[in-house]
């Protein structure tokens, strides 16, 4: 499967400006690429304006959802959505979207893990569920929101569930840039799949955001690394008798001993 990462900048707090850009990144990815599966970075309807959330996050992921998934349908492309702002009942959630190429919903998951260092704390719910392995076209896939990537408990049981792929979709700042490609080669050595990476670039509110979205494979390797302040695409093929190659000559999984663990 040929996947493309989006490595954009986000308009901030402007919705309908960042849907008519996704749709323009959508449209010329598919023309200049053609992928099978996009990517696309964290809260890219809003970015971090999280005081405006209120007004302008989504309603239980509408519109994002139906604008995807007719964009999925027309480009028969299937789009791992990065996340937008999402108002519940109980609050705004940090939600990531997955929506195949024949339109339908396939996953959704509320980002767990509040940022402490940019108020998320402040303004969203944390989500109430960790996330799980989920398919595409037999690819089986785990997916996590940006700063989900510091806290490997909640990774590892989506290795022990047979992920193939770790995707993260992100808004990583600049100022620890080194822990955003460390963390991301750690979390593929340590669990044996490939971890592939969307994040944004440009600067909201003083923050200036580190791009170097990455494509890593199970033996740690760094395939692909963006720069860190243009938009690009980068576009890869996974290898995945290299997941299983690597978990046959380290069998981690075999050595693993749980009950030391609890
Ligand atoms: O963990 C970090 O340093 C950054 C996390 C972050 O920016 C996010 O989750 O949006």
């Amino acid at each position: 499967m040929k996947f493309s990462l989006c490595q954009m900048d986000i308009v901030p707090g402007d919705p309908e400006a960042n849907r008519k850009r996704v749709q323009e990144w959508i449209e010329s990815t598919v023309q200049n690429e053609n992928p099978d599966t996009i990517v696309l970075p964290e809260m890219w309807t809003t970015a971090y304006t999280l005081p405006q959330l209120e007004e302008i996050a989504d309603h239980d992921g509408e519109p994002s959802r139906s604008f995807l998934q007719q964009l999925a349908q027309q480009h028969d492309v299937n789009l791992i959505a990065g996340s937008v702002a999402n108002k519940k009942e109980d609050g705004i959630y940090n939600t990531a979207i997955v929506i195949d190429r024949k339109g339908n919903a396939v996953y959704e998951y509320d980002k767990a893990h509040l940022v402490p260092m940019l108020d998320e704390p402040q303004y969203l719910q944390g989500g109430k569920k960790r996330p799980e392995v989920f398919e595409l076209e037999g690819l089986k896939i785990g997916l996590i929101i940006c700063y989900d990537l510091r806290f490997p408990e909640i990774i590892r049981p989506l290795a022990l569930d047979e992920a193939q792929a770790l995707f993260i979709v992100a808004e990583w700042p600049e100022a620890r840039a080194n822990h955003w490609e460390n963390l991301q080669i750690a979390r593929a050595i340590e669990n044996q799949m490939y971890v592939l990476s969307a994040n944004r670039i440009g600067n909201y509110n003083g923050v200036e955001f580190s791009g170097r979205s990455m494509v890593v494979n199970p033996w740690g390797d760094v395939l692909e690394k963006g720069s860190q302040h243009k938009e690009e695409v980068i576009t890869t093929t996974l290898d995945l008798e290299k997941v299983k190659q690597v978990r046959k000559d380290v069998p981690i999984f075999e050595s693993r001993v749980p009950h030391l663990y609890d």
